[in-house]
């Protein structure tokens, strides 16, 4: 479904130009959840904002439901860009609109009317348990129902994928568990394919059925978490294919 072949992406500073990814090829299954793990500076998010092309690739192919994204006018790439919803570590509300106001903003961008909007809008805070908060300001809520809403802004348009970049990483971890419970709920209910960017591996090991390793901008290593059983190990530094599939350390079993 999400198709990545060969994207790169440099950034050029004062001390010359830095490659924060190269040339990653990389497919997302449809209808799975997919973890995007490694160091921090590795360019997972780069990665992750190059699948929906609000950062551009300097090279390389972006194919989503069989279209290639780097070569869409930018019309056509925001009508495009709806079926790919976004959340974000640090929720990215407007504070000065409420809850439900918040989740109707892409609705209101995208021209839908105020009727429609309104029934959306009720659907989607239904769905992660927020329809007694839809009057309520951000800042009177904690830090997960903040991502509920933002969550339930990135389900506005009905997305066939979420796009998300370390959801989890401001929250503790019951908060956590809570938040990943309701990605799940969206994975399994709706259909919804789900690409996390995150540096936690309990989060990866919680509800990823996939998992893509980035170092140093280069796509290191990729598995599915059903591996969970091979023995025999040397010791050495864990690598996060052990650490992910509990190989680790194997000997001392
Ligand atoms: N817009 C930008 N301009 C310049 N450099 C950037 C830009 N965006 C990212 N970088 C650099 O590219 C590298 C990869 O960044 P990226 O955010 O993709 O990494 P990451 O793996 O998500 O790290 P983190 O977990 O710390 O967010 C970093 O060194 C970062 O400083």
């Amino acid at each position: 479904m999400i198709s990545l072949h060969e994207v790169s992406k440099s950034y050029s500073s004062g001390e010359g130009i830095f490659k924060a990814v190269e040339s990653v090829s990389l497919t997302i299954r449809e209808g799975s959840i997919h973890g995007i793990i490694g160091p921090s500076g590795a360019g997972k998010s780069t990665l992750l904002r190059m699948m929906n092309v609000l950062e551009p690739p300097d090279s390389g192919k972006v194919i989503v439901g069989g279209q290639d994204l780097t070569r869409l006018p930018e019309s056509q790439l925001r009508v495009a860009r709806r079926s790919m919803g976004m959340v974000f570590q640090q929720f990215h509300l407007l504070h000065n609109r409420t809850v439900s106001g918040n989740v109707a903003v892409p609705l209101e961008l995208a021209g839908m009317s105020k009727r429609q909007r309104k029934e959306r809008v009720e659907e989607c805070l239904q769905f992660v348990g927020l329809q007694d908060k839809a009057k309520q300001y951000p800042a009177r809520l904690s830090g997960g129902q903040k991502q509920r809403v933002a969550i339930a802004r990135a389900l506005a348009h009905r997305p066939a994928v979420l796009l998300c970049d370390e959801p989890t990483s401001s929250l503790d971890s019951v908060t956590t568990g809570e938040i990943l419970n309701v990605l799940r709920h969206i994975n399994e209910t709706l259909g919804v394919t789900v690409v996390i960017v995150t540096h936690e591996m309990d989060v990866v090991k919680e509800i990823c059925h996939e998992v893509s390793v980035v170092e140093q901008g280069r796509l290191t290593d990729g598995f599915a978490l059903e591996e969970r059983t091979a023995r025999n190990v040397p010791r050495h530094k864990p690598s996060y294919r052990e650490l992910l599939l509990g190989k680790a350390g194997v000997s001392d079993v």
